[in-house]
């Protein structure tokens, strides 16, 4: 509860109330009680994907009648009892034949056979039908040489559904299975809970909506998006409003609109500081009791807010993208789903291996994304994190080891448990872990052509070649300069391992059009006269990447100003220069090309894939060096050349 006077400063006491996760989540069902929310009726149409509100009982047998489940002869058992191949036995035919949909009208009497259609109504008197291939035309009958023992080739009335019987129950979750039922039995209708209308608000003056041009400094709303969707798949109608700037009358306004109109109101963004104020005062405004928690101890998700407003729920998640989606997932959908109708959805869970130590910050619970791969002893969960800001964790991930609040790292080798996102991890045909390369997507997309479906982890050279000596992946691409040799790859194999050529790209120094220090100069003459400039600022790359080992042998030992910063890919080299956060850095040609960079070529670079010499899927590893083969003109126009 968060009754607490506010100082009218600005001090940064924005969680009020820390709470452990699972008092945040006992404060939020107790105040909220979620129940479903009301019954209608829906026709057969609209009814995949809701939820039924009672149970439902059948009101006619199906099959409704005993019918033929073959074309043939419907018979008195008892007539064939002596029937051989010696001593076949002759039955004459009745004057009716039976089709599917024709009522009998004549019985079928001792020494008779009816011609039945698959799907025909039994006649009176017949206990059993006999196939028309083990029949033969004999005068004006038939002739049959084997015995038939009763009830064959007869489906019971009731005997699929029988009337009375509950068809589906109370809280089934309607898909094509259900329909069918309900159809069968002649139900055109069925009462469903009501879908809980949720409105979803993303807050924040730099957001733009997918589709628009992105201005500077701006980043497109993707929470809303995505909460949209897993509302729609936690069974709520899900309405997004779009995004609402940090002023506080227009917040006031939309947050007012949305909660007036909507079952549940989910706003993002702003939950940590400034703005968030705001948001949360205007939420203390909607209805009792307010907010009951602001500030969880989980990582991701500290500044999650939690409110019940006059009975709904209100909620903040955090704006970066993973913090959102998780505390949607872990406290907020299962709310949802109870005021949709649906049961608490079951989490499959899995044991698998960390790879490595899993370092975990003490004092709240953290849940760290994995993917798996399949490994010598069985799964190994290798962590995918990319900070809460990232939108693909969700994507990559299978699931997550939940480390406990008290617990500050996993050793290398704990058998951790992984609950799963999905109803069981997919094993990916080959483990592609290592140092990504646009060029990779191209001959993952042939692969995928020839059936085979890869799962690449981006890790860097190091990182796969590790994870393939533990035997954790099938491939590890990998671009590594030994210094000594000044050779590419090959002296970093261990024993048992071999290269398959991948291709060469053109690394080389990147600089801004127009740059006097760079433009139509030699490579030689720019670096001059860039390390001669104090006013030029470099983009250096991490540690342990190929691209800085040429850049530190370019530099010899010089330390220009932004050499400490470091990031790790080739991009963020591009767009740091791009948007005149630095002036010059290393790169490879086709992003310099992408981001209209000059480009001064300095070395080719060597990109090449390890993998075992005897691997444990070898037809899917000949797939992959057939989709290198057949990915040349992709690569090609990339500007890669095939070694
Ligand atoms: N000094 C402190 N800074 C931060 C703290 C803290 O305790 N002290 N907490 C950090 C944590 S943890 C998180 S999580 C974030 C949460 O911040 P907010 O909920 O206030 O979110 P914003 O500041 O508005 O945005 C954070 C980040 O996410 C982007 N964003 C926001 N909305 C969207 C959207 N709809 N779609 C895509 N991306 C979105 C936004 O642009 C920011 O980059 O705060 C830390 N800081
Ligand atoms: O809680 Mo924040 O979500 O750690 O990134």
């Amino acid at each position: 509860m968060t009754d607490a006077p506010r100082a009218p400063s600005h001090a940064q006491d924005q969680f009020l109330n820390v709470l452990s996760r699972d008092a945040a989540e006992a404060a939020f069902l107790d105040a909220l009680r979620p129940a479903p929310l009301g019954v209608q009726e829906i026709g057969l149409d609209g009814l995949p994907g809701r939820v039924l509100a009672r149970d439902i009982a059948a009101p006619v047998d199906a099959p409704p009648f005993d019918r033929a489940t073959v074309d043939g002869f419907a018979i008195r058992a008892a007539d064939l009892f002596e029937a051989s191949a010696a001593r076949p036995v002759h039955l004459r035919l009745s004057p009716e034949t039976i089709a599917c949909g024709t009522a009998p009208m004549l019985p079928v009497t001792p020494g008779s056979a009816t011609p039945i259609a698959t799907g025909g109504p039994i006649p009176r008197g017949a206990d059993a039908v006999v196939m028309i291939e083990h029949t033969e035309p004999d005068g004006d009958g038939i002739a049959v040489a084997r015995a038939v023992a009763p009830g064959s080739h007869i489906s019971f009335a009731g005997s699929d559904i029988a009337r009375g019987q509950t068809l589906l129950r109370k809280g089934t979750l309607i898909g094509a299975p259900e329909i069918a039922m309900l159809a069968a039995v002649g139900i055109d209708r069925a009462p469903v809970w009501r879908r809980p209308r949720v409105a979803v608000l993303s807050t924040g003056d730099e957001l733009v909506q997918p589709g628009q041009p992105l201005r500077p400094a701006a980043v497109y709303d993707s929470n809303g998006p995505v909460i949209s969707a897993a509302l729609r798949e936690n069974g709520c109608e899900a309405v997004h409003l779009g995004a609402v700037p940090d002023d506080p009358q227009a917040l006031e306004t939309a947050v007012r609109a949305a909660f007036a109109g909507h079952d549940a109101l989910i706003l993002s963004g702003g939950t940590s500081k400034g703005a968030g104020d705001l948001t949360v005062r205007v939420i203390e405004g909607l209805g009792a009791p307010g907010i009951v928690a602001h500030g969880v101890a989980l990582k991701p998700g500290k500044p999650l807010c939690l409110a019940v407003c006059d009975g709904k729920p209100v909620v903040v998640l955090p704006g970066f993208p993973t913090s959102a989606m998780f505390t949607f997932h872990d406290l907020v959908a299962p709310a949802l789903r109870a005021m949709a109708g649906l049961p608490p959805r079951g989490a499959a869970r899995v044991e698998a291996i960390l790879p490595l130590r899993l370092s975990s910050e003490l004092g709240r619970t953290e849940f760290a994304m994995v993917a798996l791969t399949e490994g010598p002893d069985g799964l190994v969960a290798h962590p995918v994190a990319k900070g809460s800001g990232a939108v693909t964790a969700f994507a990559q991930a299978d699931g997550f080891v939940t480390v406990p609040a008290l617990v500050d790292s996993l050793p290398p080798g704990t058998r951790a448990e992984v609950t799963l996102f999905g109803p069981r991890a997919d094993a990916p045909g080959l483990a592609i872990i290592g140092s990504h390369c646009v060029g990779l997507d191209a001959v993952l997309g042939r692969l995928a052509g020839r059936g085979i479906r890869a799962r690449i982890l981006a890790t860097g050279s190091q990182g796969g070649l590790a994870a393939l000596r533990r035997r954790e992946c099938d491939i590890a691409p990998i671009h590594l300069l030994d210094p000594e040799t000044g050779a590419y790859n090959a002296p970093f194999l261990a024993e048992g391992m071999r290269l398959i050529p991948g291709w060469r790209r053109m690394q080389g120094l990147l600089f801004r059009p127009g740059d006097p220090r760079c433009e139509g100069r030699g490579l030689d003459a720019a670096l001059a006269a860039l390390l001669a400039d104090p006013e030029a600022i470099m983009v250096n790359r991490n540690q342990g990447s190929g691209t800085r080992v040429l850049l530190d042998g370019l530099l010899g030992g010089a330390r220009p100003p932004g050499y400490w910063n470091q990031p790790a890919s080739h991009n963020a080299v591009a767009a740091s220069i791009a948007q005149g956060r630095a002036d010059w850095g290393m790169a490879i040609r086709p992003v310099a090309a992408a981001m209209g960079l000059g480009f001064l070529p300095v070395a080719d670079e060597h990109y090449d894939f390890a993998v075992w010499q005897d691997p444990r899927d070898p037809a899917a590893l000949a797939a992959f060096e057939a989709a290198l083969a057949d990915s040349a003109p992709e690569l090609a126009a990339l500007g890669f050349v095939r070694a």
